[in-house]
């Protein structure tokens, strides 16, 4: 069974310059007790995708194609006070990019986590719900003793954890933890990770993990998904993403995290900067940045491929990957972009 589906959203950001194809035909899903990453530089969509999910768009912001399902359910078609009332926090909980701006400052932060509770689980006394927000807050390191603070009294890495308690708390059946780990150093992220980990376990969750962080995927994940200029350019499950990817940007984020496999042992990052995103040009987005772009890549957009089992790639010169993932693995194939890219910004400059 599939619990969350989306079939080509797009998602537009209306702006003075234009719209902004923030997603721009993103299909994926997600099935139940599954971690999916959502990986890709920062604007490449994925916290877009998220909010679209829990209809949280600012007012700018509008689905204008494509479909969210939620157990086969349309969450497009959704009125808003459905969405509040079904979905938002009861079914589906999001951890947002900067955690205190998920707390309400009036309220202590013991009050808010216990009154989710009991809006999805009326049943539930004060003392259950208060009970089981001080020990999620151990389990996530927290002194439950600070549980009757206000929000503004915690710093910014304890309201992380702190919303990453109230996300839980309510047993959601998804988690979209945008960023969940940010602000926290690496000891306590991993520390972090493994507690979302054994907690998803115990309350059967499922989650959308967004990061720029290959390595945090890798050891987090069930399946990948790259996000580039609005699209998913390449996803399958976690393993064949770090091991046998196909996609030259994902070949390009893995050789910015060399750690996660054997054979790219430098950092080597990927030069250029991403695409424009209003009015996109014709052709793969990644192609002013990929080395083995040719003259196809420049015209036509790729359609997605499949390769394998729940391995797709949006790529003209995926069914090459062998020849690609030895090419992309040294830093002189990226080095003549670079010089490109340095130069165009010279140019860029030298103009003013
Ligand atoms: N309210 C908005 N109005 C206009 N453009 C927006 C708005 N919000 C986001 N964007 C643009 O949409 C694109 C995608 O942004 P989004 O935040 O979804 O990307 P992201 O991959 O999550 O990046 P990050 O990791 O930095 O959050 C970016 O180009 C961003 O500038």
């Amino acid at each position: 069974m599939t619990l969350i589906r989306l079939d080509g959203l797009k998602t537009y950001y209306r702006t003075e310059e234009g719209d902004v194809a923030a997603a721009d035909g993103v299909s994926l899903s997600v099935s139940p007790n599954e971690t999916l990453g959502l990986v890709g530089e920062s604007g490449s969509g994925k916290t877009t995708v998220a909010k679209s999910i829990i209809r949280l768009l600012p007012d700018n912001g509008e689905i204008v194609d494509g479909t969210i399902e939620y157990r086969d359910e349309n969450v497009t078609e959704m009125s808003m006070k459905e969405v509040r009332r079904n979905l938002r926090w009861k079914e589906i909980s999001m951890i947002p990019q900067n955690a205190m701006n998920g707390f309400d400052p009036v309220q202590t932060v013991c009050d808010q986590i216990v009154e989710a509770i009991r809006a999805h689980e009326p049943d539930t006394s004060r003392a259950e719900a208060r009970s089981r927000a001080e020990d999620l807050f151990e389990e996530l390191g927290l002194d439950a003793e600070r549980i009757d603070d206000y929000p503004h009294q915690f710093s910014g890495g304890m309201a992380q954890r702190a919303m990453i308690a109230l996300a839980l708390a309510v047993s959601p059946s998804v988690v979209l933890a945008d960023e969940p780990t940010t602000a926290l150093d690496v000891v306590i992220q991993d520390r972090i990770l493994g507690t979302i980990s054994d907690l998803q376990e115990e309350y059967d969750t499922a989650m959308i993990l967004i990061t720029h962080d290959m390595s945090v995927v890798s050891e987090t994940c069930d399946r990948i998904a790259v996000m580039y200029g609005g699209r998913v350019v390449e996803s399958a499950d976690a393993d064949t993403i770090i091991r046998n990817p196909r996609h030259p940007y994902t070949l390009g984020l893995r050789n910015a995290f060399p750690d996660i496999t054997a054979d790219s042992q430098e950092l080597i990052s990927i030069p250029g900067t991403p695409p424009e995103l209003t009015d996109p040009d014709e052709g793969c987005r990644f192609a002013p940045r990929c080395p083995f772009a040719e003259e196809r890549c420049w015209e036509e957009t790729p359609e997605p491929e499949e390769f394998g089992e729940g391995h797709v790639v949006e790529c003209h010169r995926a069914d090459e990957a062998d020849l690609l993932r030895e090419e992309a693995s040294k830093r002189e194939t990226w080095q003549e972009l670079r010089e490109q890219a340095e130069r165009a910004a010279f140019d860029g400059g030298s103009d003013e």
